[in-house]
């Protein structure tokens, strides 16, 4: 990890303390995703059995997943991996059945009634990553909301080959159709469609770059489809102070490093001895781990900070936006209420962001690069549409046509102003 001294850094340095390892090579991967999505839109199938068996040594004869591979999946998956993703899809459904749309109607003047509504997107598609880890709790994430949100048509795809494990996820929770197909040609078949994939509205998931930059570019085209947001490689920011203990926040650093050689982690303190020791068993504990060699690339370009004092550390905070935040101080819930841009925060020292990657109850579909300061954590409302339905009595017309016909004149929109005018005289008629 790069260690700094947060007071000693110039502006610029801090910026660069703070950046994100993908930010570097993103002119590359535009380029490759934008190849990869002009051939699925030109060649269909034929392209995207092309790409499984270049990037992803696809060697089947079928790109979804078969009843008789479903029904095998159901069949033979391990009883304590089926038992654990059972009780996680309790706790996530729970929290997401709860997340129910609020809807208001409100006379907002005599005889005007304003009211909000909404709709479940008709078709949507969930891209569950599996290029190094088959990550069977996304799919769960993916698409426990969208049933419960009522989506008609759920799809998903993952790269081959696509896990018991993840296919028994999708079947319990509800999804359609699931296709072996990873990357940004998963993300151009689900926007644009081909003779075996279903075209769809809005594509959901997180996944590496070349996932996350597929889904920027097909959601700048007006033919391609709406996205969730910005879901890029994992990060942390863990705050810790000098009663933390070091072990935990080493293995809470080591869990996301461990997700792939561009994610990112930062850890904060206001107490140099907490630094020293955060390192020391970050270094013991990467040698026992199975993927140190990701972890140890992602580390490479991660930041351990010495901040002065707990204030200095939200601010930091709240400047890098991370997707995860972990809170380990004596007052992590008084800290937590002021650290406000970040996908997830978990409080305290045991609550570990494995419990929310997995079972809590909570998404782990996070936006990352910074995001977290405009968009959300992934929840039912985004498988929803929002939109308004007004209605106006006689008497509701009398009392608000001066407000619109002035409103209109003053734009010098003269139509407008007729459209009230007329019904001004109609409600003075009765
Ligand atoms: N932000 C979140 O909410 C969140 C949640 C879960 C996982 N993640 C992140 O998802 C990511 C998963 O990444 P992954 O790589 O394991 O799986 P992935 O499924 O996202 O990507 C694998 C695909 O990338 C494509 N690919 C790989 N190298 C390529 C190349 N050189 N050219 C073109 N395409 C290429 C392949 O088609 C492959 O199928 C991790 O970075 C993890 O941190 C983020
Ligand atoms: N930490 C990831 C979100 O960035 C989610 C995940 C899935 N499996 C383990 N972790
Ligand atoms: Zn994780």
């Amino acid at each position: 990890m790069n260690i700094y001294n947060w007071s000693e850094l110039s502006d610029s340095q801090k910026q660069q303390a703070l950046r994100r390892p993908a930010q570097e090579s993103s002119n590359d991967i535009q380029r490759i995703c934008k190849e990869i999505i002009d051939n699925i839109r030109e060649d269909g199938d034929a392209a995207l059995y092309r790409y499984s068996r270049e990037l992803d040594r696809f060697d089947g004869a079928d790109l979804r997943i078969s009843e008789q591979k479903i029904k095998n999946a159901l069949e033979s998956i391990d009883k304590d991996l089926k038992a654990a993703i059972d009780t996680a899809y309790d706790n996530i459904y729970a929290f997401h059945k709860a997340q129910q749309g609020s809807h208001i109607e409100l006379e907002t003047a005599p005889g005007i009634i304003c009211k909000t509504k909404t709709h479940a997107i008709e078709s949507v598609g969930l891209y569950v990553p599996g290029g190094s880890a088959p990550l069977v709790s996304t799919a769960l994430m993916l698409s426990i909301p969208a049933k419960i949100a009522g989506c008609r048509q759920i799809i998903m795809c993952s790269p081959p080959p696509v896990s018991d494990a993840i296919i028994y996820a999708a079947h319990k929770a509800g999804v359609d159709k699931i296709f072996a197909i990873g990357g940004a040609q998963a993300i151009a078949a689900m926007a644009y469609g081909s003779d075996s994939v279903p075209k769809v509205l809005k594509i959901f998931g997180p996944g590496n770059q070349f996932v996350t930059m597929a889904k920027k570019l097909v959601s700048e085209d007006p033919e391609g489809a709406a996205i969730d947001m910005p879901a890029g490689p994992s990060e942390v920011l863990v705050i810790a102070d000098k009663n933390a203990d070091c072990a935990l926040v080493a293995a809470d650093l080591l869990s996301q490093a461990e997700h792939g050689p561009d994610s990112q982690v930062i850890f904060v303190t206001d107490d140099k001895d907490m630094l020293d020791k955060v390192i020391k068993d970050t270094d013991e504990q990467l040698s026992a781990l199975p993927r140190k060699d990701i972890a140890r690339k992602a580390l490479a370009k991660s930041s351990a900070i010495l901040c002065k004092d707990l204030n200095e550390a939200v601010v930091i905070s709240n400047t890098y936006a991370p997707e995860h935040l972990i809170i380990q101080t004596d007052n992590a819930d008084e800290l937590s209420d002021k650290c406000l841009n970040a996908g997830s925060i978990f409080v305290g020292a045991f609550t570990p962001e494995s419990l929310g990657d997995y079972a809590s109850g909570t998404n782990h579909t996070l936006p990352t690069y910074g995001y977290a300061k405009t968009a959300s954590a992934l929840g039912t409302d985004d498988y929803r549409r929002r939109y308004t339905v007004s209605k106006a009595t006689a008497a509701g017309i009398l009392n608000i046509a001066t407000t619109v016909e002035r409103l209109a004149h003053e734009e010098g929109l003269f139509a407008h102003k007729n459209a009230m005018t007329l019904r001004y005289k109609k409600a003075l008629e009765k």
